[in-house]
């Protein structure tokens, strides 16, 4: 399993989530920043993803940021029409991206389901594979960036990005975007991040709250299998961040 072993941080509601994590986010592009001229964060989609960036989009602290190198990227994408409402990308604009000054050429969108690759998953997930090779670079083992952080909301099944129990997707050791086929929450096609690609983040922050979430987050952190409980396979290279509100932590063992 993972190297970095998993921190849990709890927060008192929803909205101290969203605020702190925002805050957290700030520090880690700023340094990220600081250290090597650029950052790289993966979005998710989401209840959680998407108020974390509507409290990043309200907070001064904003301004700490350059926008214009930060590279964005998703860990998935439902397989929609271009701005469709329903659309990870979409939502993530409404929530941030079209108040910030971002290097359009740094947005790194997944493609729609109109277009280009139309009605073709496969052909999709394959283009987003081979944008993420050319940013990491040859040679580079992952053939994905080393993002700065990899954000993940977890879903009430314990699914992350597109991930989802039991899903051949989970098994995908080669590539690192696949189409995803009859998933379980709407739409049934998506595209996602692999495991082996989340796995080459520097740091994955997993994002959970409300009561929904409690069971969820207490069966992943439990030490199930990994099919069984896709957002317990995943980790960093060099942390894992489990960032919950209290209602999200209400089923997890008493701490001594
Ligand atoms: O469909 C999706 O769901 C998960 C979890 O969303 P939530 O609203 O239950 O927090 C999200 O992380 C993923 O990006 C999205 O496509």
């Amino acid at each position: 399993m993972s190297t970095a072993a998993r921190e849990v941080l709890v927060h008192p509601d929803k909205d101290a989530l969203a605020r702190q994590t925002a805050a957290r986010l700030v520090s880690r592009i700023t340094e990220a920043q600081a250290a090597r001229g650029t950052a790289s964060v993966v979005l998710t989609g989401g209840r959680n993803g998407n108020a974390l960036l509507a409290a990043l989009a309200s907070s001064a602290e904003r301004d700490r940021i350059d926008w214009s190198r930060l590279e964005l990227w998703w860990g998935d994408e439902r397989f929609l029409p271009d701005g469709d409402p329903e659309r990870n990308h979409t939502q993530a604009r409404e929530a941030l991206l079209d108040a910030v000054p971002l290097e359009p050429a740094h947005i790194h969108v997944m493609p729609p389901s109109d277009g280009r690759y139309a009605g073709d998953a496969e052909a999709a997930a394959e283009a987003y594979a081979t944008e993420l090779a050319a940013a990491a670079g040859p040679g580079a083992p992952a053939k994905v960036p080393a993002f700065d952080v990899l954000l993940l909301g977890v879903g009430p099944d314990t699914h992350v990005a597109s991930l989802f129990p039991e899903h051949p997707a989970l098994r995908e050791t080669e590539r690192t975007v696949v189409g995803v086929h009859g998933a379980p929450k709407p739409p049934p096609t998506r595209l996602s991040l692999t495991l082996p690609a989340i796995r080459a983040a520097q740091e994955v922050w997993l994002l959970a709250a409300g009561d929904d979430k409690a069971e969820a987050v207490a069966m992943a952190l439990s030490g199930p299998g990994e099919l069984q409980a896709p957002a317990a396979a995943v980790y960093g290279r060099s942390r894992t961040l489990w960032l919950l509100d209290a209602a999200a932590a209400s089923r997890l063992p008493e701490q001594e």
